[in-house]
C-alpha cells in the first residue's frame, strides 16, 4: 500500500508554448524527477526533447493529458487551453484523493487562458475555487524572505475596495496556522504593510491603515498573533525589520513581489496557502522568449519541489503529533 510519505508529487507542465516543458525535460536529465508524476503532454514533451537535443527519459512518469496543437514554441494558442486547464484538474483531484502528496505547477499563461473565453485571474484562484477553500494566500518564499499578499490578481483600482479588516484577519491567521503546520514554526512572528505611502503619513495620505488596517491587526494581537504593522513598505522591507520577521504581509501584488523578485527571482517558490492540499509553483512565468532555446533556468522549479516535498513532510509530522 502507498503510505502518505511515499506518495507522488504531481508536477503540471502548464502552458505548452512555454519554458515548462523546456524545465521539465531538462530537470529530469539531472535525476531531479524521482517520485514525480509529470501532468502533461507525451507527444509535446518529446517534440521540445528533440528541440532541445535531449530524449525523453524512459524513467520519467508521464500522465499523459493531450492539449489540442503540441506542435508550438513561444507562440500559444488558445487551441490548447482546455488541456491546460485539465492538466490542473487532474494534479487536484489526484491531491484531493490522495494519490498525490503534492502539487507542483509549471508556468501558465492567464492572458491565452483569457481569450480562449475562460475567466482565470490565476492558480491561486482556480485552486481555491476548485477545492472549497474560501481564502486562497499567495506567499512567495525564498531561502532570505517570505512575502504573503493580502489581495492577489486584482486591478489596481480595485485593490483599496477589496481590503477589509475580515479580509486581513482571515489572511494573517491562515499565514500564521500555515506557517505553524506546513513549515515547522513554533510562532510565526508577521510583518504587515500599508496600503499608502508611509502607511497613510497619519490619515494625511489615505485613511486605510486607521480606519481598517490599525484595527484588524489590533484584533490580531488581542487574539495573541505576533503582528507588527501597519509599517510603510518602503522601509519595512529593509534588514533592521525582517531581521525580526518570518513573513513580510503586502497588501497588492506589486507592493510585495518585486521585492522578493529583486532579492530571488529563479530561486524562489510560489506556495498556495490556506488550500487542502499542498501547491507550489515556480517563481517566474512562461517566458515565450526563451521557450525551446535551453536558456531556462531550473532554479525555481527545484525550489518549487523541495518545498513541497518538505511541506508535505511537515504536514504528515503535524498529523501524526495531533493523533
Ligand atoms: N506560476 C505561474 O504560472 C506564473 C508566474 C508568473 C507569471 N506568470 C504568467 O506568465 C506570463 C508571462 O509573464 P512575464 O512575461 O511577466 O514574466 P516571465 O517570468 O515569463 O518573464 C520575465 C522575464 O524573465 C525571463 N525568465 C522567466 N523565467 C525564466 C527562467 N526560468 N529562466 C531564465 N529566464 C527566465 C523571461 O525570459 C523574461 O525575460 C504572464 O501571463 C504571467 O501572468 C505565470
Ligand atoms: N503572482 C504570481 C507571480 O508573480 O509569480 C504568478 O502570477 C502566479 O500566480 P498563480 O500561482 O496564482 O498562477
Amino acid at each position: 500500500m502507498m503510505t502518505a510519505s511515499h506518495r507522488p508529487i504531481a508536477l503540471t507542465v502548464g502552458e505548452p508554448a512555454g519554458i515548462g516543458p523546456d524545465l521539465v525535460l531538462q530537470l529530469a536529465h539531472q535525476g531531479g524527477l524521482s517520485n514525480t508524476v509529470i501532468i502533461g503532454d507525451t507527444r509535446l514533451l518529446a517534440q521540445r526533447a528533440a528541440r532541445l537535443g535531449l530524449t525523453l527519459p524512459d524513467e520519467l512518469v508521464i500522465r499523459n493529458v493531450p492539449v489540442d496543437d503540441p506542435n508550438v514554441c513561444g507562440a500559444p494558442s488558445t487551441a490548447n487551453v482546455a488541456g491546460v486547464i485539465r492538466m490542473l484538474d487532474v494534479a487536484i483531484d489526484g491531491c484531493l484523493h490522495g494519490e498525490f502528496a503534492a502539487m507542483v505547477t509549471g508556468p501558465l499563461h492567464k492572458g491565452i487562458i483569457n481569450d480562449a473565453g475562460v475567466q482565470f485571474s490565476g492558480h491561486t484562484e482556480y485552486l481555491a475555487e476548485r477545492t472549497g477553500a474560501a481564502m486562497p494566500v499567495m506567499l512567495l518564499a525564498s531561502s532570505k524572505l517570505r512575502v504573503a499578499l493580502i489581495t492577489t490578481h486584482l486591478p489596481l483600482r480595485d485593490v483599496s475596495d477589496a481590503i477589509s479588516g475580515e479580509r486581513i484577519q482571515q489572511i494573517c491567521r491562515i499565514i500564521d496556522q500555515d506557517l505553524r503546520s506546513k513549515f515547522g514554526l513554533q510562532s510565526p512572528r508577521l510583518l504587515v504593510c500599508g496600503l499608502n505611502p508611509h502607511a497613510g503619513e497619519g490619515g494625511h495620505l489615505g485613511m486605510e491603515e486607521i480606519e481598517i488596517i490599525e484595527p484588524a491587526l489590533n484584533q490580531l494581537r488581542e487574539a495573541g498573533l505576533k503582528v507588527v504593522g501597519p509599517l510603510p513598505a518602503d522601509t519595512l522591507f529593509t534588514e533592521k525589520y525582517l531581521k525580526n520577521a518570518d513573513v513580510a504581509v503586502a497588501m497588492y501584488h506589486d507592493q510585495g513581489l518585486p521585492v522578493l523578485k529583486y532579492q530571488g527571482f529563479g530561486q524562489a517558490a510560489n506556495i498556495t496557502l490556506g488550500l487542502p492540499i499542498i501547491r507550489t509553483s515556480v517563481d517566474h512565468g512562461t517566458a515565450f522568449d526563451i521557450a525551446g532555446t535551453g536558456q531556462a533556468d531550473i532554479g525555481s522549479l527545484k525550489v518549487a519541489l523541495e518545498q513541497a516535498r518538505l511541506m508535505s513532510a511537515s504536514q504528515i509530522a503535524s498529523e501524526l503529533d495531533n493523533g
